[in-house]
């Protein structure tokens, strides 16, 4: 039996020797690389924080002291210290999540992967405890230096240092890295940290010392030297960031020193007040195909070889990624004023490609998409036109510099939004599916779903030509698949993807729910029921042809992959009644829920977003019966009667 598998809680860490706990750490870093390799995930964050979360589990006695995750990426450690020992169903459909999970544990307490928000939660958490008379409970945040060039974070800490009683702990995993090393001026600082020579010199000149005087004097220097250097940091001005904050600081702690940090953590709960401590980690720690990972040293991995740590998983047709990674580069080489700006995900955004052509023509921001746009703003202002790309939930988080800084300013900037609709594993906080309802009541606003990569590429050209306002490009993660070529295409560019004899249904499909809706033709046409299908290309605004075509038809079926409330068949719906056209409309997209992790095939089966429930329904509705209802589906023939009718053209 290994020593994990005797962990059933926390509190069986208690007794632990130094040895077994070195030997724990050994253990879970082989079964991560063993499990993990298998489901994928967030193996790097994961391998730098093992040393950390026993620490922590050590000195607080979680549930009753509370433990916020930022971003929660790097959880795995947690999960397994806290009943957890089998992720062999990590991110998968009703397994367990890649982030902490209430429903999965009372240990778990944030469960959003939107970065840069637990020291906002610590804040609160600690102030009701306060407040409560839970004087004996901590509070401790885990921060990735990555997180903590999210503005929130900056927010918080300003609120946290205006009330010294609270018992609250900061750790900042310090790994230097988001993906790649993270930038800005706060990471300088954290840098000046790491490589500073006094702290490397006490560290390496006294662990020589001691290590000489055999183990009583080894288990002695680790137990001081977690305090030792917190107190020398304030000769070194490490603290000066911190202290000015009147935020006690202890650090720089080496974090993969278990010894280290228990007593860096012991001195930061005995302190009474907000305390920071400062970890000094590696991603990837304990595995060389991590450590060797220049790109971003395995945040996130597919399946791998655990020996060698190849991708076990087939190179397939180019992804929505690198498609438009690869039409952005072709554009800039045609216009100078494009320019890229991404928030801290070079690669994952597929930016690294116009950065390598071009290197002063993007910028990394950090984890700071509100900063992206307004400072997008600012571009536009002086003659440029910014191409902004971050994952469509992260966009969420910008909406107010979207509408006042960009469109307010009739700014031209281009959004391209990456993982938007259902990306699947990484859970609820990651589905990009609130982005078309958000973003299309944003005055001026155009916003284009391209259906497949011919249309990518012709939809990016026409929206960094846009010069007036702020146009949005979405897409989905993964593969892009087939091209869907057009019968025919409107004046307005509305494209028509099938047609039939009969005009029964007009379905009008967002961006790749073109595959979907031929599909959902196809089965309609069996029963009788002609089809029309078009793909609008530009869904916001709503453009004339598709008004003038739903007048043709009996029923207006809109599918999109984003949430139906708020969304395009929303807006459909509203256009066609200002236009007089009493078409009835039944809106398919995803219900208004928060949808767990799982396959994406999973989730869109789970939500009837697939043509065999689609098409029954329709049927349903044409041949006059009520409308079953269906997650996702709502259907408008309240207000109007279904057009009766001979359907021919
Ligand atoms: C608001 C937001 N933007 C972007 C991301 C994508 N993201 C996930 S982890 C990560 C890097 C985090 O770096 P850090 O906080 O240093 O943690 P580490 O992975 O180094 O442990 C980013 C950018 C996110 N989760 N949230
Ligand atoms: C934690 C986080 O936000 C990212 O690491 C995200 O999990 C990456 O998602 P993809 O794997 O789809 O790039
Ligand atoms: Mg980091």
């Amino acid at each position: 039996m290994t020593l994990l598998e005797t962990i059933s809680g926390p509190r069986d860490l208690d007794a632990l020797s130094t040895e077994q706990l070195e030997q724990l750490a050994r253990e879970i870093r082989e079964y991560l690389v063993a499990s993990v390799s298998q489901t994928g995930g967030h193996l790097g964050p994961n391998l730098g924080v093992v040393e950390l979360t026993i620490a922590m589990h050590r000195v607080f006695d979680s549930p009753r002291d509370a433990i916020v995750f930022d971003t929660g990426h790097q959880s795995y450690v947690h999960k397994l210290l806290t009943g957890r020992r089998d992720l062999s169903t990590l991110r998968q459909t009703g397994g367990l999540a890649g982030y902490p999970q209430r429903s999965e544990s009372e240990h778990d307490i944030v469960e959003s992967s939107h970065a840069s928000s637990s020291l906002s939660w610590a804040d609160g958490i600690s102030k009701a405890f306060e407040m409560t008379g839970q004087h004996d409970r901590h509070v401790i945040a885990v921060v990735g230096d990555g997180a903590l060039t999210g503005g929130m974070t900056w927010e918080a800490l300003n609120n946290i240092s205006d009330d010294n009683t609270r018992k609250l702990i900061v750790i900042v995993n310090d790994n230097g890295r988001s993906y790649a090393p993270t930038i800005g001026g706060m990471a300088r600082f954290l840098n000046t940290v790491r490589t500073k020579q006094t702290y490397r010199n006490l560290h390496l000149s006294s662990r020589r010392v001691f290590d000489r005087l055999g183990e009583p004097a080894r288990a002695f220097y680790r137990g001081v030297r977690g305090g030792l250097h917190g107190f020398l940091s304030r000769f070194t001005g490490n603290e000066a960031l911190y202290s000015n904050l009147d935020i006690k600081y202890i650090g720089p702690i080496d974090g993969h020193d278990e010894h280290a940090m228990e007593a860096a953590l012991r001195q930061a709960r005995e302190y009474g007040a907000p305390v920071i401590v400062h970890a000094i980690t590696d991603k990837g720690r304990g595995y060389e195909p991590a450590l060797r990972d220049a790109a971003d040293q395995f945040h996130a991995v597919g399946q791998i070889d655990p020996e060698t740590g190849e991708s076990l998983e087939p190179a397939s047709s180019p992804s929505w990624t690198n498609v438009f990674a690869d039409e952005l580069v072709n554009l800039a080489e045609h216009n100078e004023r494009l320019v890229g700006i991404t928030a801290a995900m070079l690669r994952p955004t597929g930016l690294h490609r116009m950065a390598e052509r071009f290197p002063t023509r993007v910028f990394d921001v950090g984890i700071a998409e509100q900063h992206a746009a307004t400072s997008a703003a600012g571009l536009a202002f002086g003659g440029l036109h910014p191409v902004v790309a971050v994952y469509a939930t992260f966009i969420n988080r910008a909406f107010d510099q979207v509408l006042m800084d960009v469109a307010l300013h009739k700014a031209g900037v281009t959004f391209v939004l990456d993982r938007a609709g259902v990306t699947g594993p990484d859970g609820p906080s990651h589905h990009g599916v609130w982005d078309l309802s958000i973003l299309q009541v944003v005055p001026g606003i155009r916003i284009a779903a391209p259906r497949d990569s011919v249309r990518l590429a012709e939809e990016l050209a026409e929206a960094v030509a846009v010069d007036d306002g702020p146009t949005v490009l979405r897409f989905p993660k993964g593969t892009v698949g087939v091209d869907y070529d057009a019968v025919r295409r409107a004046d307005d560019g509305v494209d028509v993807l099938a047609e039939s004899d009969r005009n029964d249904v007009l379905i009008v499909t967002v961006g790749p729910m073109a595959g979907i809706g031929l599909a959902v033709a196809e089965r309609l046409e069996a029963q009788g029921i002609g089809a029309t299908v078009i793909d609008p290309r530009w869904v916001v605004p709503v453009p004339r042809s598709l008004i003038g075509l739903a007048a043709e038809h009996r029923i207006v079926v809109s599918i999109e992959d984003g949430i139906r409330v708020g969304g395009i068949g929303t807006r459909i719906r509203q256009d066609l009644r200002q236009a007089g056209v009493d078409t009835a409309v039944t809106e398919v997209g995803l219900p208004d829920e928060f949808l767990d992790h799982g396959s994406r095939a999973d989730i869109l089966e789970r939500v009837g977003l697939t043509p065999q429930h689609i098409a029954r329904d329709v049927t349903a509705m044409v041949l006059g019966s009520k409308l079953p209802h269906a997650r996702g589906v709502s259907t408008d023939t309240g207000s109007t009667t279904v057009r009766a009718g001979s359907g021919d053209r």
